[in-house]
């Protein structure tokens, strides 16, 4: 599945806060989205996961205009945002209620994601029981269970330590590399970005718009290890000059 922004612009009331953003996503495509705070980034998310409506622009999922929210694209929040009443299971298999799926196939899918994120023997536990690393895992399990083409992540790790958040990105990676999902994904976090994405694009603010697009010519296969590489952290260090520079008005 393609998705492709055109000169996206959104407008609230105190003003534009993205003005002319074009992204293009291949199937199996795995892009970071970096900025500084308030440049609009869990906006442009908001928009392609259909929760806000454009204000000037197209999204474009395989060549339809995105209306509103849909199965195909799956969204996951920093904050998890679990059903703190419901099990893990009955977490994961929440969007599944709203698919035409037969009970098994709603079973199964919620066994399968499970124990793709390694939490099957955590079933029956509540949200409170788990850590903060396994409830992401939920989380994006139950975004998984109802197959989305695309991912969408906002700084889905930014709440949590830095063992477990690099954990949770070998994870993600794995998981990517599994579903061959398309994934889009906002972080603060430059080692993140460049650890994860095929693309890293900087967002520059005031109002929000692609400042710059860098290609990560990393192996597929990413691993920690790869942050202590020169070609690692000399991509690293080009974004992070890119967001200072933008930070300082040069970009
Ligand atoms: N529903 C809304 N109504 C009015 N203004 C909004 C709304 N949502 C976001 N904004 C404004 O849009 C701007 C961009 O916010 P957004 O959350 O997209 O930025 P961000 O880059 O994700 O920030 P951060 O990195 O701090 O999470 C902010 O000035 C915010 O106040």
């Amino acid at each position: 599945m393609t998705l492709v922004l055109r000169d996206v612009v959104k407008t609230f009331a105190g003003g534009p806060v993205l003005d002319g953003v074009g992204l293009e996503l291949d199937r199996g495509d795995f892009v970071c989205l970096v900025g500084a705070s308030g440049c609009g980034k869990s906006t442009l998310l908001n928009l392609v996961a259909g929760l806000e409506p454009v204000t000037g622009g197209t999204i474009e999922l395989d060549g339809l205009p995105v209306t509103g929210p849909g199965p195909e694209r799956g969204l996951v929040f920093q904050s998890g945002a679990l059903f703190p009443y419901l099990t893990v299971a009955e977490n994961v298999g929440f969007g599944l209620r709203l698919l035409p799926l037969p009970a098994a196939e709603r079973r199964r899918r919620v066994e399968w994601y499970l124990s793709e994120v390694g939490l099957l023997p955590l079933a029956g536990a509540l949200p409170k029981e788990l850590s903060g690393g396994q409830r992401q895992r939920v989380a994006i399990a139950r975004a998984l269970a109802c197959e989305p083409s695309v991912l969408l992540l906002d700084e889905p790790f930014g709440a949590l330590d830095v063992q477990t958040k690099e954990d949770m990105q070998v994870f993600l990676h794995q998981v990517w590399q599994d579903t061959g999902a398309t994934v889009l994904m906002v972080t603060h976090d430059v080692e993140e970005a460049v650890l994860l994405g095929r693309r890293v694009i900087v967002l520059a603010s005031h109002p929000g718009r692609v400042a710059a697009e860098l290609p990560v010519p990393l192996p597929d296969r990413r691993h920690l290890a790869l942050k202590r590489t020169p070609e690692f952290l000399a991509l690293r260090a080009e974004v992070d000059d890119l967001l200072r520079g933008h930070a300082r008005g040069r970009v």
